[in-house]
């Protein structure tokens, strides 16, 4: 790392609150947070690892992180989560990668989250309210929740975050962590950047950034979880245009039009729902940074560049069978949400990329509509 930036994490790392008070007599051990870590995909055992490596350095933290894995059985005909415990990788999802020996697989839902006071929700999001109504309950009631998912559900009565599902299905208070993070690249220690949305107490997302900050892995604290869950969700819809543009070999200034006017509706789409968004969450790694790392190197850029080469012939599902081996994209799903919340409130209009990517997605129009949509924007873009 440069001597500067070096300097710079060493510093912010000293201003650590790592003697905060968030729960009473937290370096007693009888105290000390418990964290489960609830999903086990590419990003979920990523997740695991750097919370497993400082629940390890941190006395405020039990050693043990519980991971609860969707079992499945591998080609070999063990189950996933035998493998992932007696050999701390998780072969199907982050192979190569030691997780640390903290870590325990358990595909055991109720008994993964039984002690804990720290429930980390990483699943891809359409797994989110079922793993929710199983867990009403049983979980204990000081838990504080945070949610890695990037996507959001609509319900009859509107459109509903992640973040809101897990607090209104369970009760419990639950904070965003969102960032240009893609996993592979943090798993092999690659500096990089997140921001923890928070509602209204500094205490718990302090304790949040401490979980998760290492020298590699910066994280700063905004007071805006609408704002950081909405960016999050969002640059998904626009890196699935991204990938038309690649696939359609438009080039980078093409692309880097469709970032711009992308970042541009993410931003109208989360004040409309959200008056409350703060415009400098658009410039924390949540935002501007997430979009562009996803843009280029994400999952969803990479199924919708097969997309467009193939015409539009290959379904998203069989492309994404095909391409990510059980790994979840989330932009395609989430721009027909988005879709939905735009033509219920009639906003359509007043957001053409948004409404041309998921009338490509869905075969209505062609992988070429993307870069023909500006025709429909208003003159005031
Ligand atoms: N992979 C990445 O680089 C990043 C992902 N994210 C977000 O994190 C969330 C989780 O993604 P990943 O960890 O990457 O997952 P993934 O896409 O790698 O893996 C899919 C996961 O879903 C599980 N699964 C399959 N069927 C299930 C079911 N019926 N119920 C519950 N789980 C089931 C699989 O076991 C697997 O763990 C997503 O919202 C994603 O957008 C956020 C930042 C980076
Ligand atoms: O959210 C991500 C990076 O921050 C990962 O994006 P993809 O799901 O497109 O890979």
């Amino acid at each position: 790392m440069a001597p500067a930036l070096e300097a710079q994490v060493l510093q912010e790392e000293q201003s650590l609150p790592h003697n905060n008070n968030f729960f009473n007599g937290l370096n007693d051990v009888t105290h000390r947070s418990k964290v489960t870590v609830i999903g086990s995909g590419n990003w979920g055992s990523v997740a695991a690892k750097l919370i497993a490596s400082n629940t390890l350095r941190l006395a405020s933290f039990h050693d043990e992180v519980r991971m609860w894995v969707y079992e499945e059985t591998l080609p070999s005909g063990e189950k996933l989560t035998d493998v992932i415990n007696r050999t701390n990788e998780n072969v199907k999802y982050l192979p190569g990668i030691k997780l640390g020996q903290n870590v325990v697989a358990d595909p055991d839902l109720e008994n993964a989250v039984r002690d804990s006071n720290m429930l980390v929700f990483v699943t891809p999001h359409q797994f989110v309210e079922g793993i929710c109504k199983r867990l009403v309950g049983k979980i204990r009631e000081d838990a504080e929740a945070i949610s890695l998912v990037k996507g959001m559900e609509v319900k009859m009565e509107g459109p509903c975050m992640i973040s809101t599902l897990i607090s209104q299905q369970l009760g419990i208070n639950c904070s965003v962590l969102m960032g240009a993070n893609i996993a592979n690249e943090i798993a092999v220690e690659k500096f990089s950047e997140a921001t923890v949305g928070y509602r209204n107490n500094r205490e718990v997302a302090e304790r949040w950034v401490q979980l998760f900050y290492t020298p590699y892995f910066i994280v700063t604290a905004a007071q805006d979880v609408e704002g950081v869950e909405l960016c999050g969700t969002l640059k998904n819809v626009v890196a699935i245009a991204a990938g038309f543009v690649d696939g359609l070999e438009m080039g980078n200034n093409t692309k880097a039009a469709i970032m711009r006017l992308g970042l541009r509706e993410m931003k109208a789409f989360s004040k409309l729902l959200f008056p409350s968004v703060k415009d400098s969450t658009f410039f924390e790694s949540c935002g501007v940074a997430d979009l562009i790392t996803t843009c280029l190197g994400g999952r969803n850029r990479k199924v919708a560049e097969a997309y467009a080469r193939n015409g539009g012939k290959r379904s998203f599902d069989e492309l994404e069978a095909e391409m990510l081996q059980g790994q979840k994209l989330q932009g395609v799903s989430t721009a027909s949400e988005v879709y939905e919340v735009l033509s219920h409130r009639g906003w359509l209009e007043l957001f053409p990329l948004f409404s041309t990517v998921h009338e490509i997605c869905s075969g209505l129009l062609p992988p070429s509509a993307i870069v023909e949509y500006s025709e429909k924007l208003p003159r005031s873009f």
